[in-house]
């Protein structure tokens, strides 16, 4: 599904009743099957503008359209850092969740549900409760959760970094390989320059105080067959070209604390 975001810009009443703006004038478009990243210093806004694109909140200028909904309410699969998963749930009980609300035959659910638990590698998993899982199985669970409902738009909000490096890189891989079959239409904010680099078809940077879009990024690199080399000098000048942009503002969130 393409998606439009047209002059977003969100204003929070702080603490002291002092306004903030935390976003400004933010125009731009999710092209169907499209993957894109939104990279920028802490507190310019990131996760606010996820929040209002998923509608977790409401922004106060502007508007979201998903195009081809006529008005019904888009069906959005979200991951967030944390996994909310439900504790006395089995995994796939949990990757099913959303499924059950649709409310779709006994023998779908199974099927759809047993689908994207092999997507995301949880075979053999399927009866084991949240504590029995690992941090990067239950990310996993948590995708696969979101991809079940087959959403018309994936958002993704910093949905590895409490993860350890080395199983962060490997979701990564992974994230691709399954984005590579679903092709959803996505959304996905992240610290990590190199993650941007390595996920994305577009890059969004944004700048703080307000949140304001610094420059769009296209990523003219292959998402399926990389030559690795290729892939390594590319990204790289990729990353130095997004650091550039962001470096003098994320020099200033670091002195505000
Ligand atoms: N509920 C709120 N009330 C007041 N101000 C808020 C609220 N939520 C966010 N803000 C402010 O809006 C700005 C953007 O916050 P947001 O969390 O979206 O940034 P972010 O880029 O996701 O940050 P981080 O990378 O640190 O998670 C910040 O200045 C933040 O302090």
């Amino acid at each position: 599904m393409r998606i439009v975001i047209e002059n977003v810009g969100k204003t929070f009443i702080d603490s002291k009743k002092r306004e903030v703006t935390a976003l400004k004038n933010i125009d731009f478009i999710i092209e169907e099957q499209e993957f894109v990243l939104l990279v920028g210093p802490s507190g310019c806004g990131k996760s606010t503008l996820l929040n209002i694109v998923g509608g977790l909140m409401s922004s106060s200028e502007g508007t979201v359209y998903f195009e081809g909904t006529q008005g019904k309410e888009p069906n959005l699969g979200i991951v967030f850092q944390e996994i909310a998963l439900f504790p006395w749930r089995t995994v796939f009980e949990n990757v099913v969740y959303g499924l059950e609300e649709k409310g779709i035959s006994k023998k779908e659910l199974q099927e759809k549900g047993q689908i994207y638990i092999d997507m995301v590698g949880l075979t053999g998993f399927e009866d084991a409760y949240p504590k029995q899982l690992s941090g990067g199985m239950k990310q996993r669970a948590g995708i696969a959760r979101a991809l079940s409902i087959e959403p018309d738009l994936l958002l993704m909000d910093e949905p590895f970094s409490a993860l350890d490096a080395q199983t962060r890189t490997l979701m990564q891989e992974e994230l691709l390989t399954i984005w590579n079959r679903t092709r959803l239409s996505t959304l996905y904010v992240t610290h990590n320059i190199q993650e941007a680099v390595y996920l994305a078809d577009r890059v969004i940077v944004l700048s703080r105080h307000p949140g304001q879009i610094k420059d769009i990024i296209r990523i003219d690199m292959p998402k399926v067959g990389r030559d690795k080399e290729q892939y390594r000098n590319q990204s790289e000048q990729y990353a130095n070209q997004i650091w550039e942009l962001i470096r003098h503002d994320a020099e200033e969130a670091l002195k505000e604390g």
